[in-house]
C-alpha cells in the first residue's frame, strides 16, 4: 500500500482503493478495502473483534510499517493498496499516551514549532474545559481529563482528519456521554475529517454522520445517520438505526458478539 499524504481533492479527506493487509498467509484481514471520507465529515467505524478496526485506522496513520512501503511483504505479512491522507492527520487512543514527567500544557504542545505554541496550547485546554489545569502533572488528572488533554494535543495541530481509536473505551457511562458532547462541539467548531473506531453502536450513531461495518475485510455495511437535531437514544427513528446496525454486527435478538473464525 502507499501511502500519500497530500495530494487530495477538495472532494476527499481520505482516499483508499482496493486496501489489502494481513498478518499470516492464511487470512487476511483487509483484502481490497475501499474508502473515501469527504472534508469535515464523521465517520464511525464499526466491526467484531479482530475485524481489523485498528489495522485499518493504523494504516491511514502511517503507523503500519509494511501498508506503508506500498506493495510490500514481511516475512507472512503483506500489504497492498493506495491509500491518501491530509498532511495533517492526528490520533487520539484509548488511553491518553500522555509523557507523565510533562506537565499537561507541554504535553499539549509537544513537538509544535513557534512562537505562538504555548498560547494555541492553553486555547485548546480552554477549548477541552481544562483552562487552569496547565501546570498540572497527567497523574492529578481523572481518566477523562487526560483524554481532555489528549483531545486538546490533536486539535492543537489542527489536523484535516482525526482518527480515533476507542478513545473513550476506557470511560465511565456518564463521563463517556460528557465526552460524546465535547468531540461533537469540537468537529463543529474545527470541521477536521473524523475516523472514529467504536464497539459502542449508540456512541457511532449519536457522533457520526455516516457508520460503516467492516466485515470480511471490506466494508460491508453502510448508514448515513439523518437523525440531525434527535440523536436521543430513546427516539423511536434513532432505535431503528441500533437495531439495523446491531443486525449488521450479527447481534439481532441480543446474540453475543462472535470473535472472527
Ligand atoms: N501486528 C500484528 N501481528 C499479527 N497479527 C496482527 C497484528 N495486528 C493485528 N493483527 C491481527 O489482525 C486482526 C485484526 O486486528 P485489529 O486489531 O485490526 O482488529 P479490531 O477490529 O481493531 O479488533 P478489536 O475490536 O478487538 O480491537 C486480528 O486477528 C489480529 O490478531
Amino acid at each position: 500500500m502507499a501511502a500519500h499524504p497530500g495530494g487530495l481533492t477538495a472532494a476527499a479527506a481520505v482516499q483508499i482503493r482496493d486496501l489489502h493487509r494481513s498478518f499470516t498467509d492464511d487470512r487476511p484481514v483487509l483484502s481490497g478495502l475501499d474508502l473515501t471520507i469527504a472534508p469535515g465529515e464523521f465517520v464511525a467505524l464499526l466491526g467484531r473483534s479482530g475485524s481489523g478496526k485498528s489495522t485499518l485506522l493504523r494504516a491511514l496513520a502511517g503507523l503500519d510499517r509494511v501498508a506503508k512501503d506500498g506493495n510490500s511483504k514481511d516475512g507472512d505479512a503483506s500489504g497492498s493498496g493506495d491509500v491518501t491522507v491530509p498532511e495533517q492527520v492526528s490520533v487520539v487512543f484509548q488511553d491518553s499516551r500522555l509523557l507523565p514527567w510533562q506537565r499537561v500544557l507541554r504535553n499539549v504542545v509537544l513537538g509544535l514549532q513557534g512562537p505562538g505554541a504555548l498560547r494555541r496550547g492553553k486555547e485548546a485546554l480552554a477549548e477541552v474545559g481544562l483552562a487552569g489545569r496547565e501546570r498540572a502533572w497527567p497523574r492529578e488528572l481523572s481518566g477523562g481529563e487526560q483524554q481532555r488533554v489528549a483531545l486538546a494535543r490533536s486539535l492543537v495541530r489542527e489536523p484535516e482528519l482525526l482518527l480515533a481509536d476507542e478513545p473513550f473505551g476506557a470511560l465511565d457511562a456518564l463521563t463517556r456521554i460528557k465526552m460524546h458532547g465535547l468531540l461533537r462541539a469540537l468537529h463543529e467548531r474545527h470541521r477536521p475529517a473524523v475516523l472514529l473506531v467504536t464497539h459502542d453502536v449508540d456512541e457511532a450513531i449519536v457522533l457520526a454522520d455516516r457508520v460503516l461495518v467492516l466485515e470480511g475485510g471490506v466494508v460491508k455495511t453502510e448508514r448515513r445517520i439523518d437523525l440531525d437535531g434527535t440523536r436521543d437514544p430513546s427516539d423511536p427513528r434513532f432505535a431503528a438505526v441500533r437495531t439495523e446496525l446491531l443486525a449488521a454486527l450479527g447481534l439481532a435478538g441480543g446474540a453475543e458478539i462472535k470473535e472472527n473464525p
